[in-house]
């Protein structure tokens, strides 16, 4: 078995799950914390895009009759109140474009009703609950989660009010169920979630600064997600909460050249493995000392070779041949000239480079001039598009549009996808002149 591509390979259809179908958003949070005014808010400021907001209480299991009977004594703030399964299984198929149907739970009854509920797919997701963050396998799915964090006696006095005046119930049973379920369901299951979040919303009327902050936060993942949708050879490497904070160190101003050179060659290599999975592989079988048989892949080494962008490419080339041992790698040099664009100055490149796969190295694609330049030269000494894979820190949008529609068969692999380009071209948010920092020549 052979794969050109690593289209099979497990890691590759994990990223394509996270960055080409609809866009899920999760808001979880305490009962009465505030969860609907947020999706509302969020509904609000998308204008223009086809939204869905879903409540993860449709999907609570109905009641047994044994279990209507002592209606008191059922635990709703319990994860196994949920058929998780259903809400997975429709999240997934909305996920990739396809109708889902979604229970009727009734409320009065605790019975799931009919009609169900046919969703057609949109371009958003928005899945509110109180612990939609807490199966992995859901939180997965999601682009965004927010968690809205609100004190307990606001959410205990919004809870009183919505289950005394708007549903008829009496305090004593409100403030029971209170006591006996929420509030440790809270501690016990829904708090535990909130370190999943990408944003805590700290909670109160008019709060524009978390308002603004929620709906910047959103834009800039859709961005991101939408040029994702639309290249179909653009892997961004799935963000964890290392890689950020890895990023938010090389982009900030004040972070001194010794941090910026470690936190940068970290990254770097996360993106040379992650572009390494790109390669051929075919399968391989062995023996384990406990006499096992693995069944595993092979890549095939020598038939890949890089080359580097000087000068910010060079700082690339360590994590290569710390990952491919002996590997050859080439060098261009382009010079950019605002007058007359850019002009290749110099080239050395392993002669037999045609045979090989390509990874090109330069940590940063702003316009896209020069990696348009660097894949035309690659081009011309007979390396297929197909075999060249792009490696960078960081794409702005302009750039990878440049690129791709010119190189439709490349594939790009970068560690995150920037707002846009300045007036001067620079990338922003950036990191300032990537090679001026590494190499300390400001
Ligand atoms: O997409 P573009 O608009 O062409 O810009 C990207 C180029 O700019 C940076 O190099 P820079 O000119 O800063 O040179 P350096 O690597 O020598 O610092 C970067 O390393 C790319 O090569």
């Amino acid at each position: 078995m052979e794969s050109s591509s690593g289209k099979n390979s497990p890691e590759i259809s994990s990223m394509e799950n996270n960055s080409k179908q609809t866009f899920i958003i999760g808001v979880a949070g305490g009962s009465a914390s505030g969860k609907t005014t947020v999706c509302d808010i969020i509904t609000q400021q998308l204008q223009g895009q086809q939204i869905i907001v879903l409540s993860q209480e449709s999907f609570y299991h109905g009641l047994s009759e044994q279990k209507l009977s002592r209606v008191h004594q059922y635990n709703f703030d319990h994860p196994d109140a949920f058929n998780t399964e259903r809400l997975l299984s429709c999240l997934r198929s909305l996920k990739c474009g396809n109708e889902a149907n979604i229970p009727n739970y009734d409320f009065k009854t605790h019975k799931n009703v009919s009609p169900e509920r046919k969703v057609s797919p949109s371009d958003v997701i928005i899945l509110e609950g109180i612990l939609v963050f807490h199966d992995p396998r859901i939180r997965e799915l999601m682009n965004v989660k927010l968690f809205v964090d609100t004190d307990a006696d606001v959410r205990l006095a919004h809870r009183i009010y919505r289950d005394t005046v708007e549903k008829g119930r009496d305090i004593t049973t409100v403030l029971e169920q209170y006591s006996k379920f929420v509030k440790p369901g809270y501690q016990d299951f829904i708090a535990p979630t909130k370190k999943y979040a990408d944003i805590i919303i700290p909670w109160g009327r008019n709060n524009q600064v978390a308002i603004d902050l929620i709906v910047q936060h959103i834009k800039t993942k859709m961005g991101q997600h939408d040029i994702c949708k639309f290249y179909s050879n653009l892997y961004v490497m799935q963000s964890t909460f290392q890689i950020r904070g890895m990023l938010t160190i090389i982009r900030d101003a004040c972070t001194s050249k010794h941090d910026f050179v470690f936190y940068a060659d970290r990254l770097i290599r996360l993106v040379v493995e992650n572009g390494l999975g790109h390669l051929p592989f075919k399968e391989k079988q062995v023996n384990t000392p406990t006499s096992a048989v693995y069944i595993g892949v092979e890549f095939r080494r020598e038939t890949i070779c890089g080359v580097s962008v000087i000068r910010s490419g060079e700082s690339m080339e360590n994590a290569l041949r710390a990952c491919c041992k002996g590997i050859k790698i080439g060098k261009i040099l382009i010079h950019k000239d605002a007058g007359e664009g850019e002009q290749l100055i110099y080239q050395h490149l392993p002669k037999d480079i045609a045979e090989r796969h390509v990874l090109l190295l330069d940590p940063i694609l702003a316009t896209g001039n020069s990696a348009v330049q660097a894949i035309s030269l690659l081009l011309e000494k007979g390396v297929p598009e197909s075999n060249i894979i792009f490696l960078n820190l960081i794409s702005a949008p302009q750039g990878i549009d440049m690129v791709c529609k010119r190189y439709p068969r490349i594939k790009i692999v970068t560690a995150e996808i920037e707002l846009g380009l300045n007036e001067n071209c620079h990338v922003i948010p950036g990191m300032g002149d990537f090679g001026d920092r590494y190499f300390g020549t400001y």
